[in-house]
């Protein structure tokens, strides 16, 4: 058990707040730009109306009791919050119910011609097949004759910061993409990370995805890194069942990077090479865990996953919605030890994020003194500073 005490969960129900902005802001430009993306029907339409007026001023409605999913949702705390205002629950919950209802609105679970067709594709397949991938991409050459210690931080580093590219957070904010980013991290166990991976390890990374496209492939090019560096033998690579949070990765958008890798040229094409044979002979698997979309903090992970990763020599937890699950989705106060509220966890674990939401613990307390002094509140949800926390 943690020796820190608890903290508030964060709900929505505070106009103003970054929570209440996702619910009544985010989430209707989100089911706009869907809408506009795809030739949907007038069935389609009219759920996506109904979702649209229930998600910001309706309360949570029951399943109908034929939803495959039902059981799970039960489980996941639908009876407790059935008839609540969506910014009365806790705000994680929320936020995943919002992209449940909106995939069932669209058609994506139903059998028939719309079932398993991502709405977020379009958007995700812009970014795959933008410039800057490209430049990302080119700019392995120049890394490729460094030493291996050089090109894994560099890699490790890309990782971390590809966690900027969030789809979900640049629909609701042009200019969030453009901003200045402060490359010092507020908080960095790198070292700790290293030391936990040495070279000539026999053990299996695993890796708890987040964003697909530009967050996926320096993920992607990581783990080859790891493999091929002799850090890990294994590493297996979590994603989402189903599109979540805009640009959250699925199967499909792992398929559709390491094409992207193998299509290239150059370094990148040699690192595709390497994942794709891992795949190949087992050496790299991939999840889709149900509870991957749970709207749960990890503490309340089932006993599969929790059997699973307690064999990882280290688990990487990407990005900011699965830190959030990491230390629990709550008023932490800054300062509070991350080794406490991470205790839980089943082994290793490093938190790479950029900041973007409120949800922080672990920083020192100058560290807070100096954001709070220069930012105000704003350093929490601007996705302009990072961290790589670390739990031995
Ligand atoms: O893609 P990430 O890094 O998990 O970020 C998810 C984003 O969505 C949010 O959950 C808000 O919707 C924030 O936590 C964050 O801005």
């Amino acid at each position: 058990m943690p020796a820190t005490p608890s903290a508030p969960v964060l709900l929505a129900d505070e106009p103003g707040s970054f929570p209440h902005s996702v619910l009544a802001e985010r989430h209707p430009a989100i089911i706009r730009q869907v809408r506009e993306a795809f030739p949907y029907g007038p069935a389609q339409h009219r759920a996506l109306d109904a979702l649209l007026a229930n998600c910001t001023k309706g309360v949570i409605e029951p399943l109908p009791t034929d939803a495959p999913d039902q059981d799970r949702w039960t489980a996941w705390g639908l009876p407790e919050y059935t008839g609540r205002s969506w910014f009365d629950v806790p705000w994680l919950w929320s936020e995943s119910w919002f992209y449940r209802q909106l995939l069932d609105a669209v058609g994506y679970f139903t059998p028939g011609p719309w079932q398993g067709i991502d709405p977020f594709r379009p958007f995700k397949l812009a970014e795959l097949d933008g410039p800057e991938t490209d430049e990302e991409l080119a700019a392995l050459d120049d890394l490729a004759n460094k030493p291996a210690d050089e090109r894994g931080r560099a890699l490790l580093h890309g990782s971390l910061w590809g966690n900027r590219a969030d789809l979900g957070f640049r629909l609701s904010d042009a200019s969030a993409a453009d901003a200045e980013v402060a490359p010092a991290l507020v908080a960095d166990d790198s070292e700790a990370f290293w030391s936990l991976l040495p070279p000539a390890g026999a053990g299996t990374l695993h890796l708890i995805a987040d964003n697909a496209g530009r967050e996926l492939i320096p993920d992607l090019l990581l783990i080859a890194h790891l493999l091929d560096e002799g850090h890990v033998r294994r590493a297996v690579l979590h994603l989402k069942p189903y599109p979540y949070y805009v640009s959250d990765a699925t199967t499909a958008d792992f398929v559709d990077a390491l094409r992207k890798l193998t299509g290239a040229s150059g370094a990148a094409a040699g690192y595709g090479r390497t994942l794709w044979s891992a795949t190949a002979d087992g050496t790299l698997t991939v999840r889709a865990h149900p509870f991957a979309a749970a709207p749960l903090p990890f503490s309340e992970m089932p006993d599969d996953l929790r059997a699973e990763l307690a064999t990882a020599e280290l688990t990487v937890v990407k990005g900011d919605l699965n830190y959030r699950r990491l230390v629990g989705d709550r008023r932490w106060p800054p300062t509070t030890p991350f080794q406490d509220v991470t205790a839980y966890f089943p082994g290793p674990a490093a938190a790479l994020r950029t900041l973007k939401s409120d949800v922080i613990t672990g920083l020192d307390a100058d560290t807070e003194t100096a954001l709070v002094a220069a930012e105000g509140q704003r350093w929490r949800t601007g996705g302009t500073h990072a961290l790589l926390q670390v739990r031995v």
